[in-house]
């Protein structure tokens, strides 16, 4: 496929794009409009009961939305989210009793909950997966536990009564603002670079550092975001109940609900959260009035059910995408380049063109060293490769190729010295090794799995340093993406294609961080010999259009001697050999090695 096929298919996927805009795309904001304007008639109709009930579901929708961006967009189960509500509530209680005017109280609330988040974001964010579920949910018990102990400020066990004005149309007005907001604020967050730093967290986060993006800042800033917002929520509902004690905003019976609705309806996606929320909760009201005693035991039980037979959700199931009018809600997220900003991509990689110094070394290691226990992977590597050259790092199954090339790109942290163009890497971290200059591929390929080709390309793109904002970003990855063949697959999930696709997508992510130093590990194994010419065919261009050193691993010996200008061999770690590529298939340790290996198995 030629760059010209590819701005043509990049062109109508656009196309399609906006030919499904007018009709169908409008109707989910016109049944959203309709939605606001009924429940802007609730509190018209003069029934308290309505009001408040409505009230509720959409304090519930406020937690359940803002839960779904640590839970949906960034992968991290908190299970103490409800604590933040608890927290605002508290917050805002005791500043109103404090004579703070309302307004006021709410921005207490938030302020209070986003600095509790922040600091404890920083214990809580090096747990990863069950561990950071099960540490989040101790922040339940241990925000009663205070608000019980400091009954000076809380009221102990007795709790806070709030003034005693009748305040359900101002807190039912306020919730609806906020819950509009919320999803405004979902929508914002899922396009923006942001949401796509979330998003690559959420997929793999090594795999996001690689690309440059620092995690631990985005982590602290969307947990900072759902605590403030669900304190938002705690704070009118604290406001409308006018009375809370601990076990009301803390307690565990409740405080797992949201989540359950979000995960419900299907976490990750637009309309998931609202649809559970809107699901579970009148479920929730049928059991209350129907089987009050066992109302818990069979709530929890659906729950049960759906968690599974329903694991992605009701919106991910069959059944939803079954039904042709309802398929909009299972509809995942995704931005694709626009026509306009793909008109303005050229033959050329959107790359600078370095003209490379070959007396300048780019990478110099010495002594490099990493061990896992008593196996030394790298043993006391000393290698200097200088700028435009394209070096064949081979060995042995276990030689400690992959493990070198973890320790330039920081995966794992090393012993000795690493300078990468004139920079030592010591103490830096994988986001800042990328904006050095190193980008690399991974022997197995870890691809952004459920974002689009584009999408995995362009994030690289706008978070190199001094990266382009993402519309731009997207454009930019056609030209990638059209490189390495992909692009007639820009729309598709990366978890959609095959694994030499995948690889392929490695390498056009690589380049879109615009990298000095290029890690190639094993692409060729299973391609066939015309495809193998293709690859060694850009790894040239590479060289010679950009300026950009590679290091390639590679098994299949035949595809390196197309075009390395050296080969440094390892054996369980140790540099045996460093040589222009024809001594180093001299060298008979080199032959014992490696290549009597290789060439068994290439059949020769
Ligand atoms: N995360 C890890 N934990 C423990 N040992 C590891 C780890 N990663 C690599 N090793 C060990 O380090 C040694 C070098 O492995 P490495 O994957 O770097 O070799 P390789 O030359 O890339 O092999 P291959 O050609 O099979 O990919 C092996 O003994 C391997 O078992």
């Amino acid at each position: 496929m030629t760059r010209h096929d590819v701005s043509l298919a990049t062109t109508a996927l656009a196309a399609d794009a906006r030919a499904a805009t007018p009709a169908r795309s409008l109707l989910p904001w016109l049944g959203g409009a309709v939605l606001i304007g009924l429940l802007l008639l609730v509190p018209k109709l003069g029934v308290p009961y309505a009001t408040s009930l409505v009230f509720t579901l959409l304090v519930s929708f406020i937690l359940a939305q803002s839960w779904d961006w640590i839970g949906g967009l960034a992968g991290y189960v908190n299970l103490g989210h409800f604590a933040w509500y608890g927290v605002g509530a508290y917050a805002f209680a005791i500043s109103l009793n404090a004579g703070v005017p309302v307004p006021l109280c709410f921005v207490v609330a938030m302020a209070v909950v986003a600095l509790a988040a922040a600091i404890l974001s920083f214990p809580l964010f090096r747990l990863k997966g069950d561990y950071f579920a099960f540490a989040t949910l101790a922040i339940l018990p241990l925000a009663e536990l205070l608000a019980f102990n400091l009954s000076k400020l809380t009221g102990g066990a007795d709790g806070i009564v709030l003034p005693p004005d009748y305040v359900l149309l101002q807190a039912f007005y306020t919730a609806l603002g906020l819950a509009i907001a919320t999803f405004a604020l979902t929508i914002a967050l899922s396009r923006s670079r942001f949401g796509y730093a979330l998003k690559s967290i959420r997929n793999d986060e090594q795999a996001a550092e690689v690309v440059g993006i620092r995690i631990f800042p985005a982590k602290l800033g969307v947990m900072v975001l759902s605590g403030a917002i669900a304190a938002l929520g705690g704070a009118v509902h604290a406001w409308q109940l006018s009375y809370i004690d601990p076990p009301t905003v803390f307690g565990l019976s409740v405080a797992l609900v949201p989540v359950a609705m979000a995960l419900f309806g299907g976490s990750g996606l637009l309309w998931g959260p609202m649809i559970g929320v809107a699901l579970l909760f009148t479920v929730q009201q049928f059991l209350l009035v129907n089987m009050s005693i066992l109302h818990a035991t069979v709530y929890g039980l659906i729950i049960l059910l759906i968690g599974r037979f329903m694991p992605g959700g009701l919106l991910r199931s069959r059944l939803t995408k079954a039904i042709p009018a309802l398929r909009f809600l299972s509809r995942e997220q995704h931005l694709a380049p626009t026509g306009a900003a793909v008109a303005a991509g050229n033959e050329r990689l959107p790359m600078p063109i370095r003209v490379p110094d070959p007396s300048c070394e780019l990478l110099v290691c010495r002594k490099l060293t990493k061990a896992f226990g008593g196996n030394i992977a790298v043993n006391a590597v000393d290698i200097v490769v200088r700028q435009g050259e394209v070096v064949g790092l081979v060995g042995a199954n276990g030689s400690g190729k992959t493990t070198l090339f973890n320790c330039i790109s920081k995966v794992y942290e090393p012993t000795g010295e690493l300078i990468v163009d004139g920079r030592n890497l010591a103490g830096l971290r994988r986001d800042e090794v990328a904006a050095v200059g190193v980008g690399r591929s991974f022997q197995n390929p870890r691809p952004f799995g459920d974002l689009t080709v584009a999408e995995n390309i362009a994030i690289a793109a706008t978070f190199r340093r001094n990266g382009p904002a993402l519309p731009d970003a997207l454009a930019e990855a056609t030209a990638y993406a059209a490189f390495v063949g992909l692009g007639d697959r820009l729309g598709e999930r990366a978890d959609s294609l095959s694994l030499q696709e995948k690889k392929s997508l490695e390498l056009a992510r690589a380049l879109a961080l615009h990298p000095k130093l290029l890690l190639v590990d094993e692409v060729a194994s299973g391609l066939t010999p015309a495809e193998i010419r293709r690859f060694v065919g850009h790894i040239r261009e590479i060289r010679d259009v950009y300026g950009i050193t590679v290091i390639w691993v590679e098994h299949i010996f035949s595809a390196l001697a197309q075009v390395v200008d050296r080969l440094i061999v390892l054996e369980q770690g140790q540099v045996i050999a460093d040589a222009p590529l024809a001594e180093a298939v001299k060298d008979e340790r080199v032959l014992a090695a490696y290549l009597g290996q290789a060439a068994t198995k290439e059949g020769h």
